[in-house]
């Protein structure tokens, strides 16, 4: 086995190191996460989908029809074959059917350098995002099945394992008005709703076991960067004179879906925003991303419980939606494409300028936040400005569970005392980060010109 292991990264030219500071993220260097995702994770992913789609494939046919049967064994053929691409860290394909962003992908694809058109020769964010978007579109390809979602059912079962946390926030928060307070409170339960898509299962989750109001207590000194007060300020003093919009770029479907909700129902209690637009993905995408399938599924999933709370807070949302005071943003291929924010306004103008429209950006998660900063090793302690490298279209806010090594606008040291404890804290799921940067805020350009250009 070992011997196998040994064959493979040197064929690869796997050098048997953690990422150097200031590159680019790659499961080319052997000891990061990247590469312990790429050569064990995802394949074993791909796995699941083949016996999942071999095992109910009597049950598919019966949703889509006879004619499915033929395509559901290709769709499997071509998840295996990307499988052993993946495996022996073969070249990235040009897209060619049916999809619909294929010139975004493979104008993408055709300008990545020598050297990084393979999955362990490419960036950990690039190879992840092809691996997902090749599966959507053996799907995409087919006749019968372009709706089938490989992880429909997860999402459907997150939310439904969570029905009776989400009863108990509500009650809970149903009489408590609007305070600076709830609105820390608030953020605080939104941001801990990203841990739930790597611990919905177990029933040791805090959330479950101890509640959801016992959880936030026991995390609190885990939120290692906090801009919580100056996100507050800044929705307190936004210019009512426009109607105010906030924009969130949704992370999971399910309990974390629902947590924005919550907090997006506030903001237009208290009269901080007038409108929330809800960026979703376009296609199925990172196992549990929401999709606007979902956003609406779960609309009618909480109208329908037995838990009063949810069902009153479940009308309200859709009475939203009726009056346009929840929107759900047209589907844009932006958020599912491996481009970095910081390209968006060239790649995708049109999105750049509609999220000008926003006060705020609320940009949720962890996969959301390699988008924002790059997979890219910046020092933990570098300004968050600078990372963001020019994107900044209005205030951005960005709530995320710490599950890859890349961070940024951390107090120097705090990165050392974090490692003392726990060498892999930033797998660990257990941190959370809130972070804000106000709009027009002055970009430290030089600093930015020395990393990317060291010579
Ligand atoms: O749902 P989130 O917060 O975007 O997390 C997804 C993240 O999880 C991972 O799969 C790691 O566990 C990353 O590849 C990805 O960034």
């Amino acid at each position: 086995m070992s011997c196998i292991v040994c064959e493979f990264d040197s064929k690869n030219g796997i050098l048997n190191t953690k990422t150097p500071r200031h590159s680019l993220v790659s499961a080319r260097y052997k000891q990061s996460f990247a590469y312990f995702v790429l050569r064990y994770r995802l394949p074993q992913n791909l796995a699941e989908i083949i016996l999942n789609l071999t095992e109910n494939m009597n049950a598919l046919v019966g949703q889509y029809g006879e004619e499915s049967r033929s395509e559901i064994a290709k769709v499997v053929y071509r998840v295996s074959q990307l499988k052993c691409r993946l495996e022996r860290n073969g070249p990235f394909h040009q897209f060619s059917g049916a999809e619909l962003d294929k010139d975004l992908w493979n104008e993408f694809l055709l300008n990545l350098d020598e050297g990084q058109s393979t999955f362990f020769g490419s960036c950990f964010l690039y190879a992840e995002c092809y691996v997902f978007r090749r599966l959507v579109c053996y799907l995409e390809n087919t006749e019968t099945l372009k709706t089938f979602d490989y992880y429909a059912n997860k999402k459907q079962k997150s939310l439904i394992a969570f029905l009776g946390t989400i009863e108990i926030i509500l009650f809970g928060i149903r009489t408590v008005g609007t305070s600076d307070d709830v609105l820390r409170f608030l953020l605080r339960l939104n941001l801990w709703g990203n841990q739930c898509d790597i611990s919905a299962d177990t029933e040791k989750y805090t959330v479950k076991r101890k509640g959801p109001f016992e959880h936030l207590r026991a995390y609190e000194k885990n939120i290692i960067i906090d801009s919580t007060s100056s996100i507050i300020n800044s929705l307190k003093t936004a210019d009512h004179s426009n109607p105010v919009l906030v924009d969130f770029i949704c992370d999971n479907s399910g309990y974390e879906l629902v947590l924005d909700f919550i907090l997006a129902h506030y903001l237009l209690e208290a009269k901080l925003a007038d409108k929330i637009r809800f960026h979703l993905k376009a296609i199925p995408w990172f196992v549990t991303d929401a999709t606007a399938t979902d956003f609406h599924w779960t609309l009618q999933q909480l109208r329908k419980q037995n838990g009063r709370c949810t069902q009153e807070f479940a009308k309200i949302w859709l009475l939203n939606l009726n009056e346009g005071k929840f929107e759900v943003a047209e589907p844009d291929y932006f958020w599912t494409s491996p481009y970095e924010f910081y390209r968006m306004r060239d790649v995708r103008p049109d999105l750049y300028k509609k999220l000008t429209e926003a006060h705020m950006i609320i940009i949720k998660g962890d996969c959301n936040y390699r988008k924002l900063i790059g997979d890219f090793r910046w020092d933990a302690s570098e300004s968050f400005i600078t990372c963001l490298r020019g994107f900044q279209p209005a205030n951005i806010c960005s709530l995320r569970i710490v599950k890859t090594e890349i961070i940024c606008g951390m107090s120097p040291g705090k990165n050392e005392d974090l490692i003392k404890k726990n060498n892999e804290w930033m797998l660990s799921g257990e941190y959370g980060t809130i972070q804000f940067i106000e709009n027009n805020y002055c970009s430290c350009s030089e600093t930015l010109r020395d990393i990317m250009n060291p010579n």
